[in-house]
């Protein structure tokens, strides 16, 4: 069941890329079969399994990475694709800058270059090294990078990895706002079991093979995923909702909701409706690190962000943004 939410207008529905059936043999071993799923344009699909349940074999396989062994992957004629690894080949000791990695592997004109940097909110990083980029940076470079080219489909394997909670959220509002600016589809894997972003359309749970799918909401309920992560997992799968009250800018300074913009933010500005650090929990009983990552944010007294998160059950489907 897909859900309409956040979904622009009249682009969601035509499929980038099915699977159907779909297995990968390695050494005598099957690493992935039987696995079916698509993701359509304006999509968000979010694998997510334990370790070594085939996400990133599958995601290759979705985009002609690696060949499958058996059943049939059709890609819509001409797709293109922006593909962000797990893990990146890349020489720390020499120096690399963000403008060279986002041309590392091709030309692209330089309006094309600003206006990813600009979407993924590190334009003004262009000439900063690489290595001296914080994990949340660098996860935006390498979105920039992936979105430069206008990909149809976008596929991001474990985009918040290194990224703190408060980062994680920034990222998964990125992504939010490439799908719904774009329109093109997302295949995101998750590497948190338990959390997966509010405006995923479609979970996948893998386990070797597609163990159950659906909303979070449906996922969760799922007997299969009970049965793989157990019934307390089931009772702590929860979707990320939270709002913003004001944004921070690139060069430091803070634009508040009521359009105004200031050096800093402050508590007691008059620009925050609600006390700093309000979260608003819905009653859980989470067994992730992610409670925490939130306790060290709530805080983090300096830097007042006045976020209201809101780590919702989807079981009562709570807190999805509409
Ligand atoms: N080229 C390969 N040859 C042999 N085995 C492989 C190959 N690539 C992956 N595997 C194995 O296939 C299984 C699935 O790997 P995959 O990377 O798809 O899992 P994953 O769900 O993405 O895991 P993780 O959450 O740890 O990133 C693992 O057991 C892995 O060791």
């Amino acid at each position: 069941m897909l859900s309409p939410a956040n979904a622009p207008a009249g682009v969601r529905g035509e499929p980038l890329v099915s699977l159907e059936d779909v297995g990968v043999l390695r050494n005598g071993r099957w690493l992935v079969r039987g696995v079916d799923f698509s993701v359509s344009r304006g999509e968000i699909v979010t694998l997510i399994g334990p370790n070594g349940s085939g996400k990133s074999t599958s995601a290759k396989a979705a985009i002609g990475v690696l060949k499958p062994d058996e059943g049939r992957v059709e890609r819509k004629p001409g797709l293109k694709v922006g593909y962000v690894p797990q893990k990146l080949s890349i020489d720390w000791t020499l120096p690399l800058t963000v403008r060279r990695l986002m041309t590392l592997t091709g030309p692209l004109p330089e309006r094309d270059m600003h206006a990813a940097l600009e979407a993924a909110g590190i334009a003004h990083m262009l000439g900063a090294e690489v290595q001296h980029l914080s994990g949340g940076e660098f996860q935006r470079a390498l979105m920039a990078r992936a979105i430069a080219r206008k990909p149809d489909l976008l596929v991001l394997d474990e985009p918040v990895q290194g990224v703190d909670f408060a980062g994680e959220i920034a990222l998964y509002d990125l992504i939010k706002s490439i799908r719904n600016l774009s329109g093109c589809g997302i295949l995101l894997i998750s590497h948190d079991l338990h959390v997966v972003m509010a405006e995923t359309d479609t979970v996948i749970c893998l386990n070797g093979h597609v163990c159950c799918r659906g909303t979070p909401e449906a996922v969760s309920r799922s007997p299969e995923y009970v049965r793989l992560f157990g019934s307390r997992a089931a009772q702590t799968l929860a979707v990320y909702s939270h709002h913003h009250d004001h944004t921070h800018l690139p060069d430091g300074r803070v634009r508040h909701a009521d359009g105004s913009v200031t050096d800093h933010c402050r508590p007691d500005d008059g620009h925050h409706a609600h006390a700093p650090h309000e979260h608003a929990h819905a009653p859980h009983d989470h067994d992730h690190d992610h409670s925490h990552a939130d306790d060290a944010h709530a805080h983090d007294g300096q830097h007042a962000h006045d976020h209201a998160h809101e780590h919702a059950h989807s079981r009562s489907g709570e807190g999805r943004h509409a």
